[in-house]
């Protein structure tokens, strides 16, 4: 809305800047989740605010009333990338006509219908007549007309990167009275699927002939409408606006009691009904009959239940009690009055049927079927597969071979034949939820050694023959299937004899109104094995062969470095590990948390006695199940497991036990405590040769390292900083542990080298020219620096100890560089980028 909006040009020094202290920043708060409010002050110190938002004085120790805002404004887009947030922000070409990618949002794990996607969140911003009036024609603001603060609000936040769906898997949902607007699950969410909701009937033009959604584009409406009636569209299975307002709907409902919005801008029709309009075929009352003729009357039935379109100025954002089919988002008013044209124009964006594509395949084993059968035609446009990209980053790993019923045959394709017996005809009514179960098999082939999958996921709907040998397709959209087993039956360990080609059954279960005859008929589907990522603690699943989730390959390329996998040799199938967690982990977990909370000693368990606890109220973070993790075997260094009785330990323990070893020629010895998750930081920094004072300064500057614990006095091994794994880790790339002697700690292959962005080597310089500078202070402007050559220094050997200049491969800074090669600042250090 700020009509002064400057672009940010990349070339100034003071965006590049921004852009570092972005990146830092959002580094930290995925390895701090908890700490918004230090992020927003590492971000908010960055210059770029301070020039433009010079008003809101952020640098000021009291905040006024609107820096705060501004804060917490921050803070929700920082929140988008917490881990634990279950969204990211991706790119589509799905609402873009000219090729320009656009923002949308995507799962990054498996939502349930009911949950709160709570870090995807906006405020409402109200905007005043005089804002309204200056709404820009060309400029695209999200809308809300807002009953309760009865304006038109524009929708700031995270959140107004979700785009419209005419059937959405989210609806909005107003948290609290602080009026800040997220998104509830309509239906379960699929890793990878973009999170849309309802902005409403009218937003995209009349009855949203403008839209150009996914579910659009599969039931050829919106844009995507056969103006002449002559697409083959196959008929879509669609549920009737009534139904909604029984149990099912109830159950879309936002759970929350004192608010709640959803969305009804979104009208469907029951199959039957679609189904007896058009063929007038003799059935139950909700078997379904399908032809592709019928396309226009579906759409046309579901244009005369469509709520009309609501006056510009009614409210959308509604409570439950005051719910009305009304539009959610809001165009401005200017752009409405511009959509009509638009509408005309769009509508023709219909791609000739010779372009479309059929079935989006992920595994080319499946062509020569997809010839032979006609495919559904479901994501038939490429538009449909371009928007599929993002989210076939989490599946594109389909390695299945399924077979069909008949015994002894085996296709290697995605395709599942249905059986051709009679139990596989059935009628579903509404809310009725039911389970299919069909008695095909699904072989997956297995490598020796690799993973075994633990569950499907239907990406793409399937297709079902009505009748055996009559292949006009239904379109069942993937929403109203779920997979019930996502976990291998029992029979499933004959993979261990016969790696090749097991065999298990799967269940759907349908739930909402639907009726499917079977017979012979062809049902596809777009499987995804699901593997749990290797990502110590994540708990997202995903079926890449390197096995990191794409959320956490992120993180790898944000932090450049692998979390590492690591399971101890005696654990080696998932019940032997589920035993041992329970048997060696469990008291000790106990007994930290025991003491993360209570006041009290414990004393209850084998170890807690062993130990005499002080009862010191305190926080433990203890990294995972950091107890069964043993360090890595890597040749050359001898780890063992010490106790060291001290009694300065942070969490109260009487000693820490740690595992340990000599580096740099048994100089060095590094540990880590390995109840706790702790590494100590002292030594690590003195095998780099920096000076050791420096540390405790290192350490007290930077937020980053903000959960270090100090250890000073008593037992002396056990002195000094230190710091939870994952930071330590991030430590040691920051100040360059040499990766070769940590290895044992993190493992080998946690340090990533990208080609993109490789860190420079440490050059050590002969002679740096510097000029002394305050700490903490800026470096002046460079014409100003020219001008004062006098106050420069010769350094040889890159030694002073007026300042503060370390001897080895890396310099503190305490001056200026100011020669003319190409150097780098990562932190507080300078680094020749690498000869
Ligand atoms: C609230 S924004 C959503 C985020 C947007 N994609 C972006 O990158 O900023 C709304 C805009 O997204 C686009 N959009 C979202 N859903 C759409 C749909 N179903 N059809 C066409 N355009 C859509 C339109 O440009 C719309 O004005």
């Amino acid at each position: 809305m700020d009509s002064q909006y400057k672009p940010l040009d990349p070339k100034d020094e003071t965006t590049k800047n921004a852009y570092t202290t972005v990146f830092q920043t959002l580094r930290f708060i995925i390895s701090n989740p908890d700490k918004g409010d230090v992020a927003v002050q590492m971000l908010s110190k960055s210059k770029i605010f301070q020039e433009r938002l010079p008003s809101l004085d952020l640098n000021t120790k009291r905040p006024s009333k609107q820096a705060k805002a501004f804060f917490e404004h921050l803070k929700r887009y920082l929140n988008m990338y917490r881990p634990d947030a279950g969204i990211e922000l991706g790119e589509t070409l799905r609402y873009s006509n000219s090729k320009k990618a656009e923002a949308c949002i995507l799962a990054t794990k498996r939502w349930t219908k009911g949950e709160i996607i709570r870090y995807c969140n906006g405020i409402l911003v109200e905007l005043t007549k005089e804002e309204e009036s200056k709404l820009d024609d060309e400029k695209d603001f999200s809308i809300i007309a807002s009953e309760r603060k009865k304006r038109n609000c524009v929708y700031v936040g995270p959140g107004r990167f979700v785009n419209h769906d005419c059937d959405p898997n989210t609806a909005f949902y107003i948290q609290g009275s602080q009026y800040i607007v997220s998104f509830q699950v309509l239906r379960d969410i699929e890793l990878g699927e973009e999170i849309t909701c309802s902005y409403g009937t009218d937003y995209f033009g009349d009855n949203n002939c403008e839209c150009l959604c996914l579910t659009c584009d599969r039931r050829k409406m919106g844009a995507f409408a056969d103006k002449k009636g002559k697409g083959k569209e196959p008929v879509y299975v669609t549920i009737s606006e009534e139904d909604e307002s029984n149990n099912n709907h109830k159950e879309q409902q936002p759970q929350s009691p004192e608010i709640g919005v959803r969305t009804r801008g979104y009208h469907r029709v029951r199959s039957s009904q679609v189904a007896k309009q058009s063929q007038n075929i003799p059935s139950s009352s909700t078997s379904s009959s399908k032809t592709p003729n019928n396309q226009s009357q579906t759409a046309s039935t579901s244009t005369s239940q469509a709520p009309q379109s609501q006056s510009p100025n009614s409210p959308s954002l509604r409570h439950r009690q005051s719910q009305s089919p009304q539009p959610m988002l809001k165009r401005p008013l200017s752009a409405q009055s511009q959509s009509r044209e638009l509408n005309s124009m769009q509508s023709t964006i219909q791609r000739p049927q010779s372009e479309q594509k059929p079935y989006l395949n992920v595994n080319t084993r499946q062509e020569n079927l997809s010839q032979s059968q006609p495919p559904p035609n479901t994501h038939s446009t490429p538009q449909s597969q371009i928007h599929q990209a993002g989210a076939r980053h989490y599946s594109n790993q389909s390695r299945f071979r399924h077979d069909n019923m008949r015994q002894g045959q085996f296709q290697q394709s995605n395709s599942l034949y249905l059986p051709t017996s009679n139990n596989f005809h059935s009628n579903f009514g509404a809310n009725q939820v039911q389970r299919i179960s069909f008695p095909w098999t699904i072989s997956q082939t297995v490598l020796p050694g690799q993973i075994m999958t633990t569950g499907f996921s239907i990406t793409a709907g399937f297709c079902v023959s009505t009748t055996p040998g009559n292949a006009q397709p239904i379109m069942i959209p993937p929403h109203l299937l779920q997979f019930t087993s996502r976990q291998i039956p029992n029979n499933i360990s004959a993979s261990a004899t016969s790696p090749r080609s097991p065999r298990m059954s799967i269940n759907f279960l349908v739930n909402e109104d639907m009726d499917i005859e079977g017979g012979g008929g062809r049902l596809q589907t777009q499987s995804q094995p699901i593997q749990p990522c290797r990502i110590q603690d994540c708990s997202n699943t995903s079926a890449p062969d390197d096995r990191f989730c794409l959320r956490c390959r992120r993180h790898i390329k944000i932090y450049r470095m692998k979390w590492p996998a690591r399971v101890s040799s005696n654990e080696s199938s998932v019940v032997n590990e589920q035993q041992v967690i329970k048997k060696q982990s469990a008291t000790r977990v106990q007994m930290i948390s025991a003491r993360a909370t209570s006041s009290k000693p414990v004393t209850s368990n084998k170890t807690a006695r062993k130990e005499s606890v002080k009862g010191k109220n305190v926080e433990i973070v203890s990294f995972g199940d950091v107890s069964r993790w043993q360090p890595y075997q890597v040749s050359g260094y001898t780890t063992t497991k010490n106790s060291y009785s001290t009694s300065q330990d942070w969490a109260g323990r009487s000693s820490i036990h740690v595992h340990e070893y000599y580096v740099q020629k048994n100089t060095i010895k590094l540990r880590w405590d390995h109840q706790t998750g702790y590494v100590h930081i002292t030594p690590m920094w003195k095998s780099t040769g920096l000076r050791p004072r420096a540390l405790g300064d290192v350490i007290a500057r930077d937020p980053r390292w903000s959960q270090a614990k100090k250890i000073i006095g008593g037992c002396t091994e056990l002195q000094g900083i230190w710091l939870p794994y994952a930071t330590a880790r991030e430590f040691c790339v920051e100040y360059k542990v040499d990766p070769k002697i940590i290895q044992p700690i993190f493992g080998c292959d946690w340090w990533v080298s990208e080609e993109e962005e490789e860190l420079p080597d440490v050059v050590m310089e002969d002679i740096l020219e510097v000029e002394p500078m305050v700490r903490g202070v800026e470096s002046g402007d460079e014409e100003a620096d020219k001008e004062r050559p006098s106050k420069r220094r010769r350094l040889e050997n890159g030694f002073d100890r007026e300042l503060q200049f370390a001897r080895n491969a890396t310099v503190l800074v305490a001056g200026r560089f100011l020669g003319e090669e190409e150097f780098r600042f990562i932190g507080d250090r300078i680094f020749r980028l690498g000869r």
